[in-house]
């Protein structure tokens, strides 16, 4: 019961009413917030920014700017925004405010690139949306002006942030389960959710493709858990699109990693992911978002490690043992900071924020690590056929 009444209380303070900030007795509160303006009124915006900066007292939504002025408006004042810029040149008005410290870049995949770049040029930090560009050449030269500018630039990869998929890895690093032998992820959205034709994700020259929008999630999670880069794709199929055959409504690829141990067999992973799962029986919208991991001496699964706060388990089956579910909706006794009701948002956004203020972020997702990910993306694409998405046209001018 106590868990049922739980689950309300955090989804509604997670998604409906954060709590506001302390601030009379909140030291970070006495630093000047960050001023946020947001590239295009897009749909994950409120999820990935616009909730989770309620409670941070080191936030400030400043700007929106959408291609037209009504809808920007209509967003702004939906929202608390200040600000907002309309038109065809709104996304370039934005960047030329000086007061903005900071842009959330939510554009469609194949317009990260320019955006970024040309936020980054403007002198602001970035929080850019996931995949982080549609090549990997892209998040190279992202991450290297950023670089040079002196810049926090951070893929949004809000999983990383959450205490459920650090506690996956802790027990695995502590050797608990021994050296893992086998990792597989997938993430499988109910048919319906993401597939409509006009869907961002259905468009290859936005960089459309369950293996970019879904897939990059699995993909990530088991490089993370694996501790370390795939040493080959040996195979990967994708269901094609009818209406264009060179996007993926899903992918499942095989991978390997090399051992975790010296001379041992390769550790075995298979990656899945689809825009467009079928109902079970039919009709009953079926999610699937877990990780599972098969160590010498036992296995550890999380189900739900993309959207934890809502209700997620941790079994761990140690060979010989007494098996076990763990919840982690909070760091426990271990010093860390948030709240049950955190979001991964949330929690991402405490990291950002501690980033760009100079402080250390409880958790960070390097520019290596970005670069990885959407390096095995396309080494995946290249295995099932479809190739990469198109590379931007866009000529940063001084590279
Ligand atoms: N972190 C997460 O959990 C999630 C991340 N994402 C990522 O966020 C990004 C946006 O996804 P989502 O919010 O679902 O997408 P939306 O389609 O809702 O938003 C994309 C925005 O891009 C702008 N845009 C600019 N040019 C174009 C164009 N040619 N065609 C379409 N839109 C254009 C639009 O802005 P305007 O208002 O100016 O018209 C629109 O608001 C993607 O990179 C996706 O992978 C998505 C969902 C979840
Ligand atoms: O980032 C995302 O997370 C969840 C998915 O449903 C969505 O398509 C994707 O863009």
């Amino acid at each position: 019961m106590s868990s049922i009444v739980g689950f309300f209380k955090r989804n509604y303070a997670a998604f409906i009413s954060p709590p506001t900030p302390r601030n009379a007795d909140d030291s970070s509160a006495t630093s000047p917030p960050l001023k946020f303006g947001i590239l295009g009124a897009a749909a994950i915006a409120p999820a990935a920014l616009i909730i989770p900066a309620k409670s941070h007292p080191e936030v400030e939504l400043y700007a929106v700017a959408a291609r037209d002025i009504s809808r920007a408006e209509r967003f702004a004042k939906k929202h608390g925004i200040k600000k907002w810029y309309g038109g065809q040149d709104s996304y370039q008005k934005l960047l030329d405010d000086p007061a903005i410290d900071v842009v959330y870049n939510p554009l469609p995949n194949g317009l990260h690139y320019e955006w970024t770049m040309k936020a980054l040029a403007a002198g602001k930090h970035v929080l850019l949306e996931k995949p982080s560009g549609d090549t990997a050449e892209e998040t190279r030269r992202m991450f290297s002006l950023a670089d040079q500018k002196g810049l926090v630039l951070l893929e949004a990869f809000h999983y990383r942030f959450h205490p459920a998929i650090l506690r996956v890895k802790a027990i695995i690093d502590s050797g608990e389960l021994g050296p893992i032998k086998e990792v597989n992820a997938t993430l499988a959205v109910p048919k319906g959710v993401l597939d409509s034709v006009n869907d961002i994700r259905m468009n290859y020259d936005l960089g459309g493709g369950a293996m970019m929008d879904c897939g990059c999630y699995p993909l990530s999670c088991v490089r993370y858990l694996a501790s370390s880069n795939p040493s080959a794709v040996t195979s990967a199929t994708a269901v094609r699109y009818p209406k264009d055959p060179r996007i993926d409504i899903g992918t499942t690829a095989d991978l390997t990693f090399p051992s975790s141990t010296p001379g041992g067999q390769p550790v075995r992973s298979t990656v899945k992911c689809t825009m467009s799962n079928s109902p079970r029986f039919g009709f009953i919208p079926k999610p699937e978002i877990n990780v599972r991991a098969v160590c010498e001496s036992g296995s550890i699964e999380l189900f739900n490690f993309v959207m934890p706060v809502i209700y997620h388990y941790i079994t761990v089956k140690p060979d010989g043992g007494i098996p076990r579910t763990e919840k982690a909706y909070a760091f426990k006794g271990d010093g860390g900071k948030g709240e049950e009701w955190w979001t991964t948002y949330r929690h991402q956004l405490e990291a950002f924020v501690d980033k760009v203020k100079g402080r250390a972020p409880q958790t960070w997702m390097s520019a290596e690590d970005s670069i990885a990910n959407m390096e095995w993306i396309e080494k995946i694409y290249e295995e099932s056929g479809l190739g990469s998405r198109p590379q931007s046209t866009y000529v940063f001018p001084t590279l």
